[in-house]
């Protein structure tokens, strides 16, 4: 059993509220229901795990947030970002929310940068499209980035290119550049299922640096319950498109409410 504490209560206004945000695909002229009004918020400073078993609709939730559908996929609802509504925003406005507001950091940060260009080329060219300074500043800013994620010798680091990293440095690389961009909240979509354990645990104690330290809410999606055990605050479970339940993670781990949660957790048990 998972030893009682207070949970911290939540602020008035949240950073992130999603509201009944339902999510259609539109195949072969018939609409087919993927998301079923789903609602919740993300305050500074908490981890909210987001736990459902394949095809639930967890990176379907994390992508409507960003608005990085399928076209052939129509979002419902309302996505406000400190009040701002995001559903309907364009592409240019969106593009500036992500990175600048919103980190995104997936299960294989191949597809997050591009082969061809050094790291450091990546650094300097997401640094200078999200805020005004030199060539120099940026690497300057990078180097900071990759020293804060102890990874060794960044001025060499930043000479590579992405597939001279392992996965467990590349993860680590994302995490810096996001840093560097300084949002206010980070969507980790499965950061650690391609890593092994000793990668897995750097990973998560960066995630959990940039909480700690500059305050950012994180929506950690993950299929590894003891991943959601360790890092998040409260925990949303989803089946089939819909939030069965959402409470604090002691609640969830020691008086599961709903039957999928249960099976959650004793399949977790039995594994
Ligand atoms: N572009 C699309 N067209 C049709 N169906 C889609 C599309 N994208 C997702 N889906 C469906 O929506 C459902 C939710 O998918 P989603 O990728 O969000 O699941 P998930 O919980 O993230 O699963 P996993 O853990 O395997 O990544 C699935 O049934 C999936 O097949």
């Amino acid at each position: 059993m998972f030893e009682e504490h207070h949970v911290r209560s939540a602020t008035p206004e949240p950073l992130l509220a999603l509201h009944n945000v339902c999510a259609d695909v539109i195949e072969d002229g018939a609409s087919q229901r993927l998301l079923h009004d789903v609602s919740f918020s993300l305050q500074p400073g908490r981890v909210v795990g987001l736990a459902g078993q394949s095809g639930s609709g967890k990176t379907l939730t994390c992508r409507s947030i960003l608005q990085l559908l399928d076209p052939a996929i129509r979002i419902n609802g309302s996505i406000r970002l400190r009040g701002d509504e995001l559903n309907g925003m364009t592409e240019e406005q969106l593009r500036t929310i992500r990175g600048n507001d919103i980190g995104y950091i997936v299960q294989n940060p191949m597809n997050a940068l591009v082969s061809v260009h050094t790291i450091g080329s990546q650094f300097v060219e997401t640094i200078r499209t999200h805020a005004r300074c030199s060539k120099k500043d940026a690497l300057t800013l990078a180097v900071q980035a990759l020293e804060s994620v102890r990874l060794p010798d960044p001025p060499e680091l930043l000479k590579r290119y992405p597939f001279e990293l392992s996965g467990g440095m590349l993860q680590r690389v994302l995490i810096a550049l996001t840093m560097c961009l300084s949002p206010s909240i980070v969507i980790a979509d499965e950061p650690t299922t391609a890593l092994d354990t000793i990668n897995q645990y750097h990973v998560l104690e960066e995630l959990e640096r940039l909480r700690m330290n500059q305050d950012v809410a994180i929506l950690l999606i993950t299929h590894d319950l003891d991943v959601i055990a360790e890092m998040a605050d409260e925990v949303i479970v989803m089946h089939e498109g819909r939030i069965v339940e959402h409470n604090d993670v002691l609640s969830i781990f020691n008086r599961p409410q709903h039957s999928y949660t249960q099976e959650l957790l004793r399949s977790r048990l039995n594994e």
